[in-house]
């Protein structure tokens, strides 16, 4: 799905990237590209390799084969020149309950040694300013709630000037209140030009935060670019509820297109919803569903209509549908998503 990009243009690319653990393949080759400056969704399932391959990129794990470039340097061989440009928040730091936020966050900054202490008070005043826990600095860790450990935690993340942020589920186990400040967090960071890696397993956190989706599936990579070529990829589809289903067909094949089959009537509910109700007398009992998917060529939809009625099909119902977002990601995947928001 992606066009080819430049390696100077993308902040991660990873080229067979694999990790076994004993029998089992975690990440399964796969080569990631992740344009500077984009936002991307890192999306798959539990258990589909998302944690392994962030912590590969970040030098936490060894690959057992293939390669990976953050920032246009190798890793792990370049890793101290590569970490200090990378914000990430992986599993969440061990905050000390007993200390403020502030303090967490000095204690932090002092164990980096590419961190000046020169500038400490100002860099973490800002980062807590940045993430919009000032008010609540002096305040012990214990007593935050979760999402302002998560933010706590982001604050850490951008201690020193990031180049690229790599965000593990970042809003995993958050209320909707921490979820919603979180995600605001992340697009007030990506309209700065930081790129963001942000993996999830949700679909619609996902659409809301992304330019650049990949999607995992049992430690593979199944697709990877823009959302918006992503949705495009959908298949349209048209549903005709009629009577004459045998006529329906004829003519739906007649224009081209690829009739996907007749349905009786008990998978008439999606059409009927949207469908004006069948007058009296002339209920669905009696009619079928043909569905057929539309390409480029097909005629458009108000020609297909017409082209039914002037062959005598008594059409009771007519829709045209994209596949889903939602939809493609099952069908790609092979597993339902979660789709909460
Ligand atoms: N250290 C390990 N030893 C053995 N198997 C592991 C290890 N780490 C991960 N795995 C396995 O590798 C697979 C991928 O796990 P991973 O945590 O990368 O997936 P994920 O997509 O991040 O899922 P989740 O959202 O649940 O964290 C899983 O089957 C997991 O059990």
């Amino acid at each position: 799905m992606s066009a080819a990009v430049d390696s100077a243009d993308l902040a991660i690319e990873t080229h067979g990237l694999t990790k076994r653990f004993r029998t089992q393949v975690a990440v399964d080759g796969i080569d990631l590209a992740v344009p500077r400056g984009a936002v991307y969704g890192f999306l798959g399932p539990n258990g589909s390799g998302k944690t392994t391959t962030i912590r590969m990129l970040l030098g936490l794990v060894g690959a057992t084969a293939g390669s990976a470039r953050v920032l246009g340097d190798e890793m792990p061989r370049r890793l101290d020149a590569v970490l200090p440009r990378v914000g990430a928040l992986v599993e969440g730091p061990a905050f000390s309950p007993y200390l403020s936020g502030e303090q967490n966050l000095r204690r932090f900054d002092a164990a980096d040694r590419h961190a000046p202490s020169r500038t400490r008070d100002a860099r973490v005043a800002a980062a807590l300013d940045r993430v919009g826990l000032s008010h609540a600095a002096r305040k012990k860790a214990h007593a935050y709630s979760l999402g302002m450990k998560q933010r706590l935690g982001l604050a850490n993340a951008l201690l020193m000037p990031r180049e690229l942020l790599v965000l593990d589920e970042p809003t995993n186990g958050l209320d909707p209140q921490g979820t919603r400040e979180v995600r605001a967090l992340v697009r007030s960071l990506a309209a700065d030009g930081t790129t963001v890696f942000v993996s999830s397993h949700l679909l619609a956190e996902v659409e809301q935060l992304c330019t650049h989706v990949g999607v995992m599936s049992a430690g593979r990579l199944v697709t990877q670019g823009t959302l918006e070529e992503f949705r495009s990829t959908g298949e349209e589809r048209v549903e005709v509820l009629t009577a004459d289903p045998g006529a329906a067909r004829a003519v739906l094949v007649r224009l081209g297109l690829v009739v996907d089959g007749v349905a009786g009537t008990a998978g008439l509910e999606t059409l009927l919803a949207s469908a004006p109700r069948p007058a009296q007398g002339a209920g669905a009992d009696d009619a079928a569903l043909v569905t057929a998917r539309l390409s480029g060529d097909s005629p458009a939809p108000d020609a297909i209509v017409a082209a039914l009625v002037r062959d005598g099909v008594r059409v009771r119902g007519f829709a045209v549908r994209r596949t889903s977002l939602e939809q493609r990601f099952v069908e790609l995947t092979g597993e339902g998503f979660d789709v909460v928001a």
